[in-house]
């Protein structure tokens, strides 16, 4: 049976150390059985050098630097210079202070009376109560935001880029995708459970006639989109030497003859480097080779020659057949827009064995853009922004009748990034100021490259500026729902209305992007929260009606019991600001934002499968 032994810097109780009437459960310490000490107060240095008994080394020896956790000892390791009692554990025998058992209130006490009222004590580590908590307790919540912080999305996100981060420097050709969609998949799963228990939708304002909510809601008036994009920037001829010409026409014409190209109707490709993904890029099934050194000459001195910023890493060569009117030989119109292609870098074209007319046609009906042509010369090159694809269409035509073209090569080179499917762009107002896009602690990420552009008022919003990024998040509303603001319902609804005229010039531009409206949040002021509620319900009717592709949801986990956003994810260093977030605020929203991306982006690849399987089955012809 465990004992109980007292023991006292002297001077500290006026009691007699003294024997308690349990048999066996208390008993002065002697130095005869050191490792049975159950309660004993430490001893300060001076003391301690006198002592005799091994308990009174134990308290002395407690030099931090020197001592490591043990049964004897304390596991905060430190020493509380003789002030505090220690505690033996009835159940495992570990030695406590008593404060840091959370008996803090206990050096008052006597040591007859600590003898006598722990003599059954078990330590933190092995009692367990024996009731169960209410669910409402305080205590739940406090274990939960315990929960959440040891699970923080920071965390996890640091070990994602550490993983990453590992994983490139070992072998940087090892394909991390899969590793980091499953710590994505977690990431998700852990929103979810945190979200589990406090989801519920805010209070909806109640009487909203929803039938006369928005009158009309075609296109709003004055959505003429203008730009000053040119449909390509550079135009060279006589571009390679004869000597460099003369290796790509061997390294070409050896390709062609080994039948390494893919058909792709109306011409062939061959792609090299990292992987273009397109719609109907038959070839991209397979990875293609690396870029071999006669295609890293040309990407270094086009490199060189146009002062590029991305340097090219992936290429894709257009081989087009001579023939007539009659002869499958074009390439339709398209855009190259696909956001894996990064967004401030520049399309180039070599052309070889022989001219041929490219055509280029302003995407919107409504831009002040015009159509225009090219006639590529043999050995030319041309030069192409990506963001000029968000405006002009461009294809090569088939041969008018009457007309004969010669074989035709196109050597294009891009510079992909594949991760940019889950590029994003966050435009909102000063709560989404501290959201940090990068990499490492802190940050949204490695694997969700983005920006975040300043729209403090729904007028702020610049569609221009979400080219190029496969998601656009909009936050704002807030400032314009301030109650200074709001005269009434009719502002509010023009509020709506702004927002919508936004949205069909984003549609527009970025046909492909996956748009994000974060409804406002609600905050801790309850008029402005009316009229927050009736601005999101008014938001989802014109989003459901106008942009059913467009999502809009993601922010009730910030709400607590009553619908007020919850004051824990608030900044807390100032009482009247009833609005911004703090960062356990900020921390949950990246994972709101990361967590809507990811699923977005699985759910497109998911159609995309089973658009591909059905187009299989299909016989040949079938509509
Ligand atoms: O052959 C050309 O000039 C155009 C090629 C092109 O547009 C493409 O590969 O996307
Ligand atoms: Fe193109």
């Amino acid at each position: 049976m465990p004992k109980l032994i007292d023991k006292k810097i002297k001077g500290m109780s006026n009691s007699p150390a003294s024997t308690v009437g349990k048999p066996g459960a208390v008993r002065r310490l002697s130095t005869d059985n050191p490792p049975d000490i159950h309660m004993t107060r430490n001893r300060s240095k001076s003391e301690s050098s006198n002592a005799s008994s091994p308990a009174a080394n134990l308290d002395a020896a407690s030099t931090p630097d020197k001592k490591k956790s043990t049964m004897n000892a304390c596991p905060c390791i430190g020493s509380s210079s003789g002030k505090d009692w220690k505690l033996k554990c009835l159940q495992c025998g570990q030695i406590w202070h008593a404060g840091c058992a959370n008996l803090k209130g206990t050096r008052i006490l006597s040591e007859t009376t600590v003898n006598q009222v722990f003599s059954g004590w078990l330590c933190p580590w092995c009692y367990k109560c024996p009731f169960p908590r209410h669910g409402g307790h305080t205590s739940s919540s406090l274990e939960t935001s315990l929960v959440e912080k040891v699970l923080s999305t920071s965390v996890l996100q640091r070990i994602s880029d550490t993983v990453t981060a590992a994983m490139q420097n070992i072998t940087p050709s090892v394909d991390i995708t899969s590793l980091e969609a499953k710590m994505n998949n977690l990431q998700s799963e852990i929103k979810e459970f945190h979200e589990g228990y406090k989801a519920q939708p805010p209070p909806v304002p109640q009487n909203i006639p929803l039938i006369s909510l928005i009158p009309e809601l075609g296109e709003p008036e004055g959505a003429v989109i203008t730009s000053s994009e040119k449909p390509f920037e550079v135009y060279k001829v006589d571009y390679l030497t004869v000597e460099e010409e003369e290796k790509l026409d061997d390294f070409v014409g050896y390709h062609k003859s080994n039948g390494s190209f893919f058909d792709e109707r109306g011409h062939m490709v061959l792609p090299f480097g990292e992987p273009y993904r397109y719609t109907g890029s038959g070839s991209a099934s397979s990875a293609p080779e690396p870029i071999p050194e006669e295609l890293k000459v040309i990407i270094d001195k086009v490199t060189k020659d146009l002062s590029l910023k991305h340097k090219p890493n992936s290429v894709l060569i257009n081989y087009f057949p001579a023939g007539n009117a009659q002869t499958m030989t074009h390439l339709a119109m398209h855009s190259d827009d696909e956001t894996c292609i990064v967004a401030d870098s520049k399309i180039i074209t070599l052309s070889l064995w022989a001219s041929r007319k490219i055509v280029f046609h302003p995407k919107h009906q409504r831009s002040n853009l015009q159509p225009s042509e090219l006639v590529a010369e043999d050995n030319s090159l041309y030069v192409m922004t990506r963001s000029s694809q968000n405006w002009f269409k461009h294809g090569v035509p088939q041969p008018n009748p009457g007309e004969d073209v010669d074989e035709r090569i196109s050597i294009t080179l891009r510079c992909i990034n594949n991760k940019k499917t889950r590029s994003i762009l966050l435009m909102g107002d000063s709560n989404t100021k501290e959201v940090k896009f990068g990499e490492g602690s802190g940050t949204v990420g490695a694997s969700y490259p983005g920006r975040r552009v300043k729209a403090n008022m729904i007028k702020d919003i610049d569609p221009e500026k979400c080219v190029g990024y496969q998601n656009v998040f909009l936050h704002c509303g807030t400032n314009d729902l301030r109650n200074e603001y709001v005269t009434g319902k009719d502002y509010i609804h023009k509020l709506v209305g702004t927002l919508q005229s936004k949205l069909c010039v984003i549609e527009q531009l970025c046909p492909n992007t996956n748009v994000f409206v974060v409804p406002v949040l609600p905050t801790r002021n309850h008029t402005m929260n009316e009229n927050v509620m009736y601005f999101n319900k008014l938001v989802d009717v014109m989003l459901n009606k106008r942009f059913p592709n467009i999502s809009f949801s993601g922010v009730y986990g910030f709400l607590d019991s009553k619908g007020l956003l919850d004051s824990r994810l608030m900044r807390s260093n100032s009482s009247d600001d009833f609005i911004h977030l703090g960062k356990r605020g900020i921390a949950k929203y990246v994972a709101m934002m990361k967590s809507c991306v990811y699923r977005k982006v699985k759910s497109i690849e998911h159609q995309k499968t089973k658009q591909e399987s059905a187009q299989v089955v299909d016989p040949p012809g079938g509509s």
